[in-house]
């Protein structure tokens, strides 16, 4: 069993712990944050050693009645790997602490790239991180588009890749950073800094990114055409990206319209949080036209990196190949809207048939 820690237990953190410990294969040794509160009181009721950040944080936990089962020093000692899913900045901080006690970490998208070995997709490069003392888990947005143009290059080539990503404003427990009524460019250079973020998982790829950022937490849309190296037929497009596993074609029938009913969606069907770990691709956005391709991609940010960091562990640990770790971390954590997809439902009708 692969010992995890999670050093920063916030919106990622305590998705990650919770994904952590539903895994055949690992579990989680503590959780670390900064300050008491419901969230930290959630973390003791389900049983994870809760760490301070510093000595003098342990007192203000003692006081809200939580039990403090060391610092952060104690946790990274005790794990086999540290999963940090602390605020932008504070992973690189911590990475000396990690290399002085030899223990191997996972970073967060908001880190620089330099923090890590290697940036980490799974469906595009799980066997760079093979290895790997230090991987960094890319951001929501990059994980999203990531996903999308893996099986459009290895089926079709790309040429170019041109995405407008409305960006949502903030999570739903961050009041600090709305109510607003705004529509902003942001960043308002061009490019974003996602076209970036995409090369250092794609590093040849031409790719050109525009951030909008809205007053909405639900989730990022992002507009996508891509240029193809081919001229595909639409039905086959379809079926590429309905087979896969943590996309879901949002079929026509389901009457989903936007983030929001994707959300009660997610909801409906029992996801913890609400969570959606899939890129939501409207069917009917999917497109072709010569070598263009286009579609709306809805990506849930507080939930997609979720299951990519738990294949991030697999394979720094060389626990199981790719497909066998998405498959494992998709049925542990129950990734199935890809089921509701109209073509894969086709698929799946047909294989039945031929049985
Ligand atoms: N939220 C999102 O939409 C997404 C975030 N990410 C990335 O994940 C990372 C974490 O983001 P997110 O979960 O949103 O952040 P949060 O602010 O929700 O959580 C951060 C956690 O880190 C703790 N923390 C704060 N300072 C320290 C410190 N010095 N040492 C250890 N822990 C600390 C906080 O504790 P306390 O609350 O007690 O202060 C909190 O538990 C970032 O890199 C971000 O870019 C990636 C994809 C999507
Ligand atoms: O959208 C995100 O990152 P990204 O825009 O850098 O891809 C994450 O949800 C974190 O966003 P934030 O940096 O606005 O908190």
């Amino acid at each position: 069993m692969l010992s995890v820690g999670v050093n920063g237990y916030g919106t990622i953190g305590k998705r990650v712990a919770d994904a952590v410990r539903v895994q055949p294969d690992m579990t989680v040794r503590g959780v670390a944050k900064t300050s008491p509160g419901h969230v930290a009181d959630h973390a003791t009721s389900i049983g994870y050693p809760l760490y301070a950040v510093s000595e003098d944080e342990i007192a203000s936990f003692e006081a809200a009645g939580l039990d403090v089962a060391g610092t952060i020093r104690e946790l990274v000692a005790k794990s086999d790997v540290i999963v940090d899913a602390t605020p932008g900045g504070i992973g690189e901080q911590n990475h000396t602490l990690y290399e002085q006690l030899e223990t191997p970490a996972v970073f967060q998208g908001a880190e620089t790239p330099a923090v890590a070995e290697t940036s980490f997709n799974a469906r595009a490069n799980y066997d760079e991180a093979r290895d790997a003392s230090y991987v960094r888990v890319v951001s929501c947005n990059t994980t999203g588009l990531s996903r999308l143009l893996a099986p459009l290059k290895e089926a079709y080539g790309i040429d170019a890749v041109r995405a407008t990503l409305i960006r949502r404003g903030g999570d739903p427990d961050q009041p600090s950073r709305g109510p607003i009524n705004d529509i902003l460019p942001d960043p308002v250079t061009v490019p974003s800094h996602h076209g970036p973020d995409v090369r250092t998982i794609f590093p040849s790829l031409s790719i050109d990114t525009m951030g909008v950022t809205v007053p909405a937490t639900l989730m990022h849309l992002h507009g996508v055409n891509v240029t193809l190296e081919s001229t595909p037929d639409i039905e086959a497009v379809r079926d590429l990206l309905a087979k896969e596993p943590r996309i879901f074609v949002v079929p026509e029938s389901a009457r989903i319209e936007g983030c929001g009913a994707l959300r009660e969606f997610a909801r409906d069907a029992g996801r913890p949080r609400g969570d959606i770990w899939e890129n939501c691709i409207w069917d009917e956005s999917i497109s072709v036209s010569g070598s263009e391709f286009y579609c709306f991609q809805a990506i849930h940010q507080e939930a997609d990196v979720v299951p990519e960091n738990v294949d991030a562990l697999r394979a720094m640990f060389n626990l199981k190949d790719a497909a066998e770790s998405i498959a494992t971390t998709d049925e542990r954590l129950g990734v199935s809207f890809r089921q509701h997809s109209r073509a894969s439902e086709q698929v799946f009708t047909e294989r039945a048939c031929d049985d």
